[in-house]
């Protein structure tokens, strides 16, 4: 089975019942959310928090009841997916361009669970480019200090227009500096322009990791391996 499914819907089996749940963005969430659903038919009682107009349509597709960030004083959990997780379980999101709502949500959660396959496992984050959600007026600025800074800046794009995020801003895809990747996103929170950043640290609790022929799991507290 798919690494992503296989992570997704082991996920799903963590909810528990009266949980308020922080559901996150992307193809390997994806069946997290579905499988949920299929839990909330069976009657299961959740309230969902999405981070994004997609998965938001989603959970109502699968009938999972939702509310709005501002109604919801704490998640019990957010289970979400990565783009790169390290053996620290820092990592870079918002391929899919959710990061912002993402963080918002994960920042107001007890705990957060990421879902993952293998292959987004690695020993330092930085192949994956970072997303950095910067507000339009004037982001050519922006990137002209990125390039100066060596960083490759590239503005993400979309049917031939920039790429618009569902909080209004565009997003630019930079070249990770490390390795004190603390002071790095340090950097970008103080940047004038930019609104969020991909790097997530400290942020999550567990990682749910598929691999096609297994499921397992690693927390950051003891950071080992547990086949599932
Ligand atoms: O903006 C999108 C999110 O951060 C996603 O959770 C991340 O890009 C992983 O997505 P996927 O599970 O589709 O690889």
């Amino acid at each position: 089975m798919d690494g992503k499914k296989m992570a997704g819907e082991k996920a799903a089996e963590l909810v528990e019942d009266g949980m308020i749940v922080g559901l996150g963005t992307g193809s390997t969430v994806y069946y997290t959310i579905k499988k949920l659903g299929e839990r909330v038919q069976s009657g299961l009682h959740i309230t969902g928090v999405p981070t994004s107009r997609a998965t938001e349509k989603l959970a109502r597709e699968c009938g999972i009841p939702i509310a709005d960030l501002n109604d919801t004083a704490q998640m019990d959990v957010t289970i979400d997916g990565a783009d790169e997780v390290d053996p620290s379980l820092n990592g870079i999101k918002g391929g899919g361009g959710a990061l912002l709502f993402e963080k918002l949500v994960a920042k107001a959660s007890k705990r957060n669970i990421w879902v993952v396959d293998s292959r987004k496992m690695v020993q330092q984050l930085g192949a994956f480019p970072l997303p950095v959600e910067v507000v339009p007026f004037g982001y050519k600025h922006l990137m002209k200090t990125f390039e100066r800074e060596g960083l490759n800046p590239v503005l993400r794009m979309k049917e031939g227009r920039p790429y618009v995020t569902d909080g209004g801003h565009y997003i630019v895809d930079i070249k990770l500096k490390s390795p004190d990747i603390g002071a790095f996103g340090a950097w970008l929170d103080g940047y004038t322009g930019v609104v969020e950043h991909g790097l997530f640290l400290g942020i999550c609790d567990l990682v749910v990791i598929g691999d096609g022929s297994k499921v397992y799991t690693k927390n950051r507290a003891e950071a080992k391996n547990i086949i599932l």
